[in-house]
């Protein structure tokens, strides 16, 4: 998707250049910050160093390393040229990239040294791509060994600690942090400390445009180097315009409503959660979400007004059958393009995105949190933590009297849990090209249609 209101002539062309030591977590800023521009309709492609070298040697690296001792080590000649090589390739294919696509390209390496970074700058500049420079630096040995740990499970290379230790002690040899030389002051970056004293600080420098200070104001909210998290999501409980088939509105929870936002802290419990953990509900302003959270033991529960219900405007408290037959070509507009289509006088799915922005930058700083929404929300913020693409994010079946789990980890993929809470509820997931919805009203049965299959 090209169009998005980020982006002009001025800000185009961006490559954000990863800087850093191994195990710093900037593959999970990368890929962090893909998920978030192609989430706000930016487009963005990460050209991954590790895969170049890998594709490069193919499966000899083991074999490379015990010959050479050691192939990170800068004084080893042969091993340099294949890791220069893999920087030529991957710049030769943003460049191709750039020439089809506008946006930003990520740039996953270590860059590390002040002679590579100038020598990337100035080949960027010649094909009129920005290079924007995040640094992530840490000193913190207890959590470079949790991200080693991780990395471990992960990673393509090999599957032992002392791997990375070497490696890292062969990039510190030669290692030059930013913002220490003259000649790299006028470069735009940040640089993101985490120190074993456990101060946590940002640099910023020389910030040129709107799109660049977005990149660098989201990874300052990162909270990279840190172990999985979980957040929990769920829609309100069965409202009365549910049962009514209508759309929008403002209305009450039903009986059955009710009784699941009654077991919400049994099925919390049952997970493990206890009062002692501290978690915090948000919710929307409507009474939907406001009744469904009445019975948590939490501390705090915050309404958002950015969390409140897709806003359907003139069509808001009518039924699909009555839009179809009322505005039955704006009806057909929303099924062919549904995360662009703006309801008469209400919103798109588009710009429910872009009024959630505020709320993913708070969740990605906190943990235990909750939230209670409504369906076209909850797709919103599932997509970005699944990486659904905007086009296919409004058909995601999140069915009613369901809690689910997102465990976010540092790396590879988001694990998802649902947790059912077996209370009856009506379907309100409108298929494309027909106006009815679901009449299945447990969605224990309703297996044709959940969050999983159809998402994944
Ligand atoms: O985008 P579609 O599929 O119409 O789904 C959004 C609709 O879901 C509903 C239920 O039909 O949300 P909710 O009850 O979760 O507040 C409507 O209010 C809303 O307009």
């Amino acid at each position: 998707m090209s169009s998005n209101n980020y982006t002009n002539k001025k800000n185009l062309n961006i490559c954000v250049i990863l800087v850093g030591l191994p195990c710093r977590g900037k593959t999970f800023i990368s890929n962090k910050i893909k998920t978030y521009l192609t989430w706000v309709m930016i487009n963005c492609k990460i050209f991954n160093i590790g895969d170049y070298r890998r594709k490069q040697l193919g499966n000899v690296l083991d074999e490379f390393i015990n010959v050479d001792s050691d192939f990170y080590n800068a004084e080893n000649v042969e091993a340099l040229k294949i890791r220069l090589n893999s920087y030529e390739q991957a710049l030769d294919d943003m460049t191709k990239w750039f020439q089809t696509n506008e946006g930003v390209a990520v740039l996953d390496g270590t860059s590390s040294t002040r002679e590579h970074r100038k020598w990337l700058l100035e080949r960027l500049r010649k094909q009129h791509i920005e290079p924007v420079f995040v640094e992530s630096y840490c000193d913190d040995q207890e959590l470079i060994n949790l991200n080693i740990q991780e990395l471990i499970k992960s990673s393509p290379d090999k599957k032992d600690f002392n791997f990375y230790e070497e490696k890292i002690k062969n990039y510190i040899k030669v290692y030059e942090s930013l913002n220490q030389f003259e000649d790299e002051k006028d470069y735009t970056f940040v640089k993101l400390m985490k120190m074993s004293n456990g101060l946590e600080q940002a640099v910023i420098n020389k910030v040129q445009s709107y799109l660049e200070s977005k990149i660098l104001f989201y990874v300052m909210n990162l909270n990279y180097l840190k172990p999985s998290k979980v957040i929990w999501l769920s829609r309100h409980g069965e409202s009365v315009y549910n049962v009514e088939k209508k759309i929008g509105g403002d209305s009450r929870l039903s009986e059955r409503g009710l009784l699941y936002a009654r077991k919400i802290p049994k099925l919390l419990k049952e997970q493990g959660f206890d009062e002692e953990n501290q978690m915090t509900a948000w919710t929307s302003t409507l009474v939907r979400t406001n009744e469904t959270a009445q019975y948590l033991p939490f501390q705090q529960v915050l309404p958002w007004r950015a969390l409140n219900e897709l806003d359907a405007g003139l069509c808001d408290g009518m039924t699909y059958e009555e839009i179809e037959e009322k505005y039955p070509e704006d009806f057909k507009e929303r099924d062919d393009n549904k995360f662009e289509y703006r309801y008469k006088g209400g919103e798109s799915y588009k710009d429910v995105v872009l009024r959630l922005e505020p709320v993913m930058m708070e969740l990605e700083r906190q943990s235990n949190i909750l939230i209670i929404t409504h369906q076209a929300v909850l797709r919103c913020i599932y997509a970005y933590f699944m990486n659904i693409p905007q086009d296919q994010s409004p058909w995601v079946a999140i069915p009613l009297h369901t809690l689910i789990k997102l465990e976010v980890r540092p790396y590879g993929a988001c694990k998802v849990t649902l947790i059912k809470a077996n209370i009856p509820a009506v379907s309100t997931y409108k298929e494309k090209g027909t106006s009815s919805v679901g009449e299945n009203s447990d969605i224990t049965n309703n297996s044709s249609r959940n969050l999983l299959t159809d998402s994944l």
